[in-house]
């Protein structure tokens, strides 16, 4: 798992190791040197007369980078510092200098600022240093404008990650199958964080340099797990300078053996009745493809059954596609109800197909609303047409999975003021909100998937763009309602467990999506077809 903490967080764990006199600059500033002169050695044959430029904002972000910098420039490559600010931190100058590294003040000099651009955008590689955990909002004067000169000249993208791994420090914050999208240009390399992003939130307020890599110091920071700025980030590099964050991580990251490690395999005594089963409610006769998918993914991830709910020429699409359901009524574990159903509330709606009345029925049954039954409450996904029909508050073992659009629409229906551009712009808090307004946990979909619920957010970054396909969020719908009705009991009894199982969920759909077709398109079908196999390597890893 990666859990990331808030620069708040961070600057209290550094407290009391600044106070023992601990060296944390100079092993900060020392482990970046080691990563950029192994980034240059995989460039090109000799570290000797490469080309380092430094851009150096006013804080300790800017002493990290200038010693690092001295290090490079001892072992023989040609260092120059960008200084943005009249302030700098004194110490890395005087090594800088010390060192045989070139200083250019720019802050003397603001309309050398392009001829300043063009000379970095040479470089082998460029160190942002502008800023680190103590930005605050976008990138601004002379840091901002030479950020967007040099955007302007680096033809600078939406970053996908890099291919290295071999570090247990080491994660790619974003989906497999992507690459360098910048083919010419500097290597870029984040000091802590690329400068300009929100380092709680993840926003994107203004210009950033996107990196090819982050070098983050002591631990991970939101804003590199988080949307819309793990796109710029590239491969995340922790390095150890020995500090110990307190409290729960404000974002965390399941990676495979995490949920390998829970998955529940059936033993000898299990029955398909203590494996968990799910209602389905989805599909209507305009529809009808989306309660085949999520039947589908739900009866490959390992359901102990599928019971569907729908409308008989429904039904009798998804037997056709999977046999093993059964349409007999029944006590379920969890419930799904929303793929493939009107968005409207209208009953009368005539392609509702009586869907919105079972939809609703299923969610009382799991809300616990129904005394006198002995069938609830258990875990339930709300997703697409089902999320109109949620109450005004719901319990934590719901977990909606809406799109950007779906939940702007949702929080609209609560009185915000919200479109989709701002649930893409600043999806933590949006989700955030949701979260707080429902009762809710609440997955936001997207390429890196969000999920909030009482116990914090959990982001995942598995699949690749192909996964952007009509039905693939049906699949995820199917996979999520089987690992919600395996650990039916426990996530009623403790619900924040229920945004783990989820970001678990999400993962599972990402790695599937992958294996369907490494490196190229999948249709959502096949996501599902693949989860069979993604769910035994995840097993396989804990072996
Ligand atoms: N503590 C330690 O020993 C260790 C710390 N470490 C390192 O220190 C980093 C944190 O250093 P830091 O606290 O000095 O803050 P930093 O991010 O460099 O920037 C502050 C300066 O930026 C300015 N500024 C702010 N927002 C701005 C904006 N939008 N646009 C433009 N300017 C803006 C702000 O100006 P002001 O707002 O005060 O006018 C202030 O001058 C951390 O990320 C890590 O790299 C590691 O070495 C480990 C040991
Ligand atoms: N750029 C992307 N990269 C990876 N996955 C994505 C990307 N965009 C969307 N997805 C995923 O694809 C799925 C699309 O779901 P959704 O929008 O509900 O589609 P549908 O309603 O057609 O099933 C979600 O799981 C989402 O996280
Ligand atoms: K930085």
């Amino acid at each position: 798992m990666i859990s990331a903490w808030t620069a708040a967080d961070v600057r209290a764990a550094e407290e009391p190791l600044l106070a023992a006199g601990e060296p944390l600059m100079e092993r900060a500033s020392f482990a970046l040197a080691v990563q950029v002169l192994a980034d240059l050695r995989a460039r090109r044959r000799h570290v000797r007369g490469a080309r380092v430029a430094l851009l150096v904002g006013a804080g300790n972000n800017g002493g990290d980078t200038l010693h690092a910098g001295a290090v490079l420039a001892r072992r023989g490559v040609a260092v120059t510092a960008v200084l943005t600010s009249d302030r700098v931190h004194a110490g890395g100058l005087v090594a800088l200098r010390g060192a045989g590294g070139t200083v250019v003040d720019l802050a003397a000099t603001p309309e050398r600022t392009g001829a300043v651009a063009d000379d970095a955008a040479g470089a082998d590689v460029v160190l942002d240093g502008l800023l680190g955990i103590g930005a605050r909002g976008a990138l601004r004067g002379l840091a901002g404008d030479l950020v967007s000169a040099l955007v302007s000249r680096c033809a600078v993208g939406v970053k996908s990650a890099g291919s290295e791994r071999s570090e247990p420090a080491d994660f790619t914050p974003t989906a497999p199958g992507g690459g360098r999208e910048r083919e010419r240009g500097p290597w870029v390399v984040a000091v802590d964080l690329p400068s300009g992003i929100g380092v709680d939130d993840g926003t994107l307020p203004g210009p950033v340099l996107a990196a090819d890599r982050t070098v983050t110091f002591g631990a991970a920071k939101p804003g590199l797990l988080l949307p819309p700025a793990a796109r710029v980030v590239g491969a995340v590099t922790v390095v150890d300078i020995g500090l110990d964050p307190a409290g729960p991580p404000a974002v965390r990251r399941l990676e495979p053996a995490d949920v390998g490690a829970y998955w529940p395999v059936p033993g000898p005594a299990d029955h398909k009745y203590t494996r968990g089963v799910v209602g389905l409610v989805a599909g209507t006769a305009t529809y009808p493809g989306a309660a085949v998918l999520a039947a589908s993914a739900a009866v490959r991830t390992g359901t102990g059954m599928v019971r569907y709910r729908g409308s008989d020429p429904v039904a009798r699409a998804v037997l056709a596609a999977r046999p093993e359901v059964v349409t007999a009524t029944g006590r379920v574990q969890s419930w799904v109800v929303g793929p493939g159903i009107p968005t409207t509330r209208d009953r009368d709606d005539p392609a509702d197909d009586g869907q919105h009345d079972r939809g609703r029925g299923g969610l009382a049954v799991a809300a616990g609303n129904l005394p006198g039954t002995s069938y609830g409450p258990v875990p339930a996904v709300v997703d697409a047409g089902g999320l109109p029909l949620l109450a005004e508050s719901n319990p934590p073992w719901f977990v909606l999975t809406p799109h950007a659009g779906e939940l702007a629409g949702l929080l609209r229906s609560r009185g915000e003021d919200v479109h989709r551009d701002d649930v893409e712009a600043a999806p933590l808090h949006w989700a955030r909100r949701a979260h707080e307004l429902t009762g809710a946990t609440v997955l936001l979909k997207g390429g890196v998937t969000l999920v909030v619920g009482p116990d914090g957010a959990w982001a995942q970054a598995d699949a690749p763009g192909w996964l952007a396909t009509a039905g693939a969020g049906d699949v995820l719908a199917g996979i999520l309602g089987t690992m919600l009705a395996a650990r039916s009991e426990e996530i009623v009894a403790g619900p924040a467990l229920a945004a783990e199982v989820a970001a678990g969920a999400v993962l599972v759909h990402g790695l599937a999506a992958e294996r369907a077709n490494p490196g190229g398109p999948v249709a959502a079908l096949d996501v599902a077809a693949a989860v069979p196999a993604t769910v035994a390597g995840l097993l396989e890893q804990r072996r």
